[in-house]
């Protein structure tokens, strides 16, 4: 029982916990804390002992720390009472971990891989905060020796003043802006009890002025970049060069995706200018770690390094107890309706609560999934027009993205989704997240678990679910890059079995939704979820949803998705091991089936060839006829297998189907990755929060800035996607 409570421990602030200790079956901590009070009442001969804190328990690490962050962590902001399995074992290497060089005995460096959601962040955030206070200690001291005093505040903190402007503390990398944000956030909390400790957050798209005026009139404790803005202010900025050079710890949160081929160009122009090992202390975090990228790392590492692992090789890299779901659509006309019906399915199952995340693989298909739902879903999910849907990727201003992010973050509706490229699949938290779907593809099996991550976190840790929604010709991403996840099949038919009886439920004891607060002087802005009642003869309305927006869609948005996808999944035939020929056909067949467009949009020459792959067309034949060149759907050939709806699959149809061949290693292996070069990457090509190679799927292709349409075709001017149709 006792073990159960401290579990819970997590969700519960310690503050709450000052109680009589004779009030509680034999907590230790808890006596420990109020052991002075059972000291004054106890009888003389029963002296106060000494028990020590229990060691999951911040107590077990105070003396460790300075009091400053241990208030920050027990008391405010935090209240956090005990530690994760990874905040345990990295700041269980407290104080050496924090320790000056060359004082500190090695090794200095981590390598640190958890799952998502535990507490990475504090965990590497503490030691950043104690090194920096310590390094400023010894300066203090320094100055103090240097004019033969013993004690003079003011002269130490003059010192300790002066270096803080000049050197910098902690080198913090991370893939994506908001991730940034958040970790300078995070910083900040925990640093506020430290007199004048300063973050710096240096990411795109702000003011690059802004960032060095601070950077010049305040202190340099931490700072938290991206790797593009950071690369960018070194070489154009000589005092961030030469203030680097003396950055005493360089930290990789998402490691893995931080030395992946993608930013590694980057990443090796601003390590070439940092202080070198073992000076600098280097600190490595992730929840994936492929053997691969631990090679790359060892580059970065001292060769004494700590790993730390907290996943055993036996167990699921993703939460064990996140019930994840994988649907392979009988056809791609299955796809709106279906991640509606989980939608629908969520808000049913957590009335009132409900805070989905849904994630695309390219910009094009999250402003296309974002325009549907907030156009359709409205209409007929069970929260209706009190649905909440929100919308980032990589091409929405940073303002906008911030916004929207914080938004989400804070919502306490009951009936919100953001709908999202990569950018939100790592590091970012949002509190409470119920469900998390995949609509195709991730980049990677790794992509896929941190997507999942994104629920079950912190006090939530084994709640949430995952669901994957694939195409019929996606299939080969489960059967080969999620060999060793927990991942259970769900057919159409059982989805919509469970809905309708939830929905059943539903309208025999609709669930009583506070009411917004109209109360006093105080309106709340929130829009509190209410449901439609009855909801059950709105389920009829999900197989028509097809043919309704259909002809509401603007065909060269359609295009421009369909040529998006394109880019992004040719390079994953060999993860898919299927044929580029049957992704095109795939991909075609989408835009009639998944969509509704009475004909498949023209692809010119030009792309396919740059892809690699042919559609069996000549040069001439089409060039110029977007009308002409459209042809109909192959009747049948994407027809759902079985009446129900279900995947069950007959012999015929497993012949007919090219995607259920399994391809072979050989393939794999002759093929090359498609790569896409730095220029590329610069040019606004490639979706944050994913290497660049991954680029051409979410880059300007069918965006304003090179378009591979025929420039003699006539064009619809291209509609405001997130603007409601009028
Ligand atoms: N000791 C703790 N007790 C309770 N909550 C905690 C504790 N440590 C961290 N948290 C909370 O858990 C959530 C997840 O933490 P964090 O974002 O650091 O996870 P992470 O391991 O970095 O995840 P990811 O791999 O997705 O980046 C946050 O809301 C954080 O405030």
């Amino acid at each position: 029982m006792f073990s159960s409570l401290l579990r819970r421990a997590w969700a519960v602030p310690s503050s709450r916990l000052t109680v009589p200790c004779h009030s509680l079956p034999s907590p230790s901590t808890l006596c420990c804390r109020l052991s002075s009070t059972a000291a004054a009442t106890a009888p003389a001969p029963f002296a106060p002992q000494e028990i020590p804190p229990n060691p999951d328990d911040f107590a077990s690490i105070k003396n460790a720390i300075s009091n400053e962050t241990y208030r920050a962590i027990t008391v405010r902001p935090y209240k956090f009472q005990t530690m994760s399995e990874v905040q345990k074992k990295v700041l269980g290497l407290l104080p050496n971990l924090a320790l000056p060089y060359p004082e500190a005995k090695a090794p200095r460096d981590v390598m640190v891989r958890a799952r998502t959601g535990t507490g990475k962040t504090l965990s590497f955030l503490v030691p950043a905060i104690e090194a920096r206070m310590k390094v400023l200690e010894k300066v203090g001291k320094k100055a103090l020796q240097e004019n033969n005093l013993v004690n003079d505040t003011d002269l130490e903190s003059r010192a300790q003043r002066v270096f803080a402007r000049e050197n910098v503390g902690t080198l913090i990398l991370t893939p994506t802006r908001e991730l940034a944000v958040q970790i300078a956030k995070e910083a900040a909390n925990l640093s506020s009890n430290h007199r004048d400790f300063t973050t710096h957050t240096w990411i795109g798209a702000m003011s690059k002025r802004t960032q060095m005026r601070d950077f010049m009139s305040l202190r340099r404790d931490i700072i938290v970049a991206t790797p593009g803005r950071l690369r960018d202010l070194m070489e154009s900025e000589p005092e961030v060069k030469r203030s680097l050079a003396t950055t005493r710890q360089l930290i990789f949160d998402e490691a893995d995706t931080m030395l992946e081929i993608g930013f590694r160009d980057d990443i090796e122009a601003i390590v070439k200018d940092l202080p070198p090992t073992p000076e600098r202390q280097t600190f490595l975090f992730s929840a994936t770690l492929q053997p691969k990228v631990k090679e790359v790392a060892r580059k970065h590492l001292a060769a004494d390094h700590t790993y730390i692992d907290c996943i055993k090789e036996e167990d699921s890299p993703v939460h064990a107890s996140i019930p994840q779901y994988h649907t392979v659509l009988p056809s791609a006309s299955e796809q709106i309706p279906h991640v509606l019906r989980l939608i629908a399915h969520d808000q049913l199952t957590n009335p009132g609560a409900s805070k989905i995340i849904v994630f695309l693989p390219t910009t094009k298909m999250t402003q296309l999934f974002s325009t549907i739902l907030q156009t359709f879903g409205r209409s007929i999910l069970p929260t209706g027009k009190t649905t909440k849907v929100l919308e980032i990727h990589s091409k929405r201003p940073q303002v906008t993205r911030s916004r929207v992010s914080e938004q989400f973050k804070s919502d306490k509706s009951g009936a919100s989704v953001l709908v999202t490229s990569d950018v939100s699949a790592r590091g970012v938290d949002y509190p409470g997240v119920t469900r998390v779907i995949q609509v195709g593809i991730p980049a990677s099996r790794e992509q896929y678990i941190h997507r999942v991550g994104r629920t079950g976190r912190g006090a939530m840790a084994g709640q949430g679910r995952g669901d994957f929604v694939l195409l019929p010709w996606e299939v080969g991403f489960v059967s080969w890059q999620l060999t060793d996840i927990p991942i259970k099949p769900l057919t159409v038919a059982e989805t919509k079995t469970q809905l309708s009886e939830l929905a059943k439920k539903h309208d025999a004891d609709p669930p009583a939704m506070p009411k917004p607060n109209f109360s006093g002087k105080r309106f709340q802005r929130e829009t509190v979820a209410e449901f439609q009642v009855p909801y059950t003869p709105l389920l009829d309305e999900y197989d028509r949803l097809v043919s309704e927006f259909g002809p509401r869609l603007d065909v060269e948005a359609v295009t421009m998705t369909m040529t998006s996808l394109l880019g992004y999944y040719m390079a994953k035939s060999a993860d898919l091991r299927v044929s580029q020929s049957v992704i095109l056909e795939g991909i075609k067949s989408w835009s009639t089936d998944a969509v509704g467009l009475d004909q498949v949009p023209y692809i010119p020459q030009s792309l396919l060839s740059k892809l690699g792959v042919s559609d069996n067309r000549t040069r001439s034949y089409g060039t110029g006829r977007a009308g002409q060149y459209a042809k109909p759907r192959r009747e049948g050939q994407y027809e759902r297998s079985s009446r129900d709806g279900s995947y069950d699959r007959t012999t015929r149809d497993r012949k007919q189907a090219p995607w259920m061949g399994r391809g072979s290693q050989r393939v794999k292996d002759s093929r090359p990755r498609q790569e896409w070069s730095y220029k590329e990457h610069q040019s606004g090509g490639f979706d944050e929060g994913r290497p660049k190679r991954f680029s051409y799927g979410d880059s300007d292709y069918g965006g304003s800035r090179s378009r591979p349409m025929d420039a003699s075709r006539p064009r619809r001017p291209f509609r405001d996607w997130n603007r409601e149709e009028e």
